[in-house]
């Protein structure tokens, strides 16, 4: 099943400020995904909007990913300029997923559907991987909703597409005191408008509700070996040394393990021997360092090769994508002697943008601002 962010916020047209500021706005504060929603604009107006938002997003690391609301022929447009959006939602009326993925440009697009009764959720279209049960309860922010379909219903509604492979995502009214209910019923995340646009700190927000997610599900199981992957400057090695510490589990950092065993930096082996060797050794080194339960910190580029990802996996490894916007990401290690892959910016983020999709294919931790201690003691929380 897809994995997605604990909140996903919606963008609200009937805001002042523009749709592209709002997603701006949000990816800096540490939101993966968010849905660009452009009703009641016109084509021309949320054209406009849509373009600028996913130019900026893929300047900056392809952060945060961009799901675009009903409008197919928008999402077409995008690819066709290379801006392909991450996915596309499509309501009950919109065009049927599997006409819209024939589209060119649109195959991989996350294609998410609407479903708000029984008849709806029990057979959604086998094109889409993620979709939104509700309205939980009634909303300002569209007046048009259905019946509200409350715990019981967004539980049933859950199940059905869980049953399907389909990601859940509860939506209607929602606010942070619902989290753990949804949780608790299934949901996988949390869509909002009001909520996400009223909060003057959206990323405590998002914060809140990934505690609230993790309290439900924790993000690894006691005594479970796990992996922190992500861009470079995302705090791997930093998380990975305390959370092994507070876990009493041995820690690894791969390009230390590197350095130990050629005995010369990172930096050394890019310039001497190039990129490709530094990659076999990262893919010859890993599996020695899975045979037992321990913390692992991959460097910036080892989540890219199958091979890597698949060791981890039959190794019964959790793995975490350590989400920090690259933005964030290059601030702290721009120029970093000892990180030759982080000199040039465009460069730097053209690589988080290719990486993107290899990365979201685990689940996230999201830091929104915090430290390596309050994410530790967060992840514990659980127990
Ligand atoms: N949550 C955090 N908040 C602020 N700074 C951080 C955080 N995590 C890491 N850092 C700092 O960012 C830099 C990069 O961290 P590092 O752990 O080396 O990242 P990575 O291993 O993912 O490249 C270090 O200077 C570290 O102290
Ligand atoms: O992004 C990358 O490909 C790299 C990131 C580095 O690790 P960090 O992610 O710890 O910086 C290190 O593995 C090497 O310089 C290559
Ligand atoms: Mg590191």
């Amino acid at each position: 099943m897809l994995h997605l962010p604990p909140l996903y916020p919606i963008t609200d047209a009937s805001r002042p400020e523009s749709l592209s500021a709002q997603i701006r706005r949000l990816g800096e504060a540490g939101f993966p995904l968010v849905q660009f929603r452009g009703k009641p604009l016109d084509a021309k107006a949320q054209w406009l909007e849509l373009r600028a938002a996913l130019a900026d997003a893929a300047a900056n690391g392809g952060w945060p990913f961009i799901c675009v609301n009903d409008r197919a022929d928008l999402t077409l447009l995008a690819a066709r300029e290379g801006l392909a959006p991450w996915g596309l939602h499509l309501g009950q009326g919109d065009l049927p997923a599997a006409e819209a993925l024939r589209l060119p440009g649109l195959n991989g697009c996350h294609i998410g559907a609407s479903t708000h009764v029984p008849a709806e959720w029990e057979a959604v279209d086998p094109a889409c991987d993620h979709a939104g049960v509700g309205p939980f309860r009634g909303t300002a922010t569209k007046s048009d909703h259905a019946t509200p379909i409350g715990l019981e219903g967004l539980r049933a509604g859950c199940a059905a597409l869980r049953a399907q492979g389909l990601a859940p995502i509860a939506i209607g009214g929602l606010g942070p005191a619902d989290a753990k209910a949804c949780f608790e019923a299934g949901a996988e995340a949390l869509a909002m408008v009001g909520e996400v646009h009223q909060s003057t700190d959206p990323a405590s927000l998002g914060w809140e509700i990934q505690q609230a997610r993790w309290q439900i599900r924790p993000p690894f199981r006691r005594g479970q070996g796990i992996v922190l992957l992500g861009g470079s400057g995302a705090g791997k090695s930093t998380l990975g040394r305390l959370l092994a510490q507070r876990l009493g589990l041995p820690f690894h950092d791969l390009d230390d393990v590197i350095e130990a065993d050629q005995g010369v930096p990172v930096s050394a082996i890019f310039a001497g021997r190039g990129e490709g060797a530094f990659r076999s050794l990262e893919s010859a080194l890993l599996p020695a360092l899975l045979t037992t339960p321990a913390v692992v910190a991959l460097g910036g580029g080892a989540w890219e090769a199958p091979a890597n990802r698949e060791v981890v996996i039959a190794a019964g490894f959790a793995p975490l994508w350590l989400a920090e916007p690259p933005a964030r990401a290059w601030g702290r290690v721009s120029r970093d002697p000892r990180r030759p892959l982080a000199q040039d910016r465009g460069a730097f983020m053209a690589r988080c943008a290719a990486r993107a999709a290899a990365w979201s294919l685990t689940p996230a931790l999201l830091p929104f601002g915090r430290s390596p201690e309050d994410l530790v003691s967060a992840m514990m929380t659980a127990w």
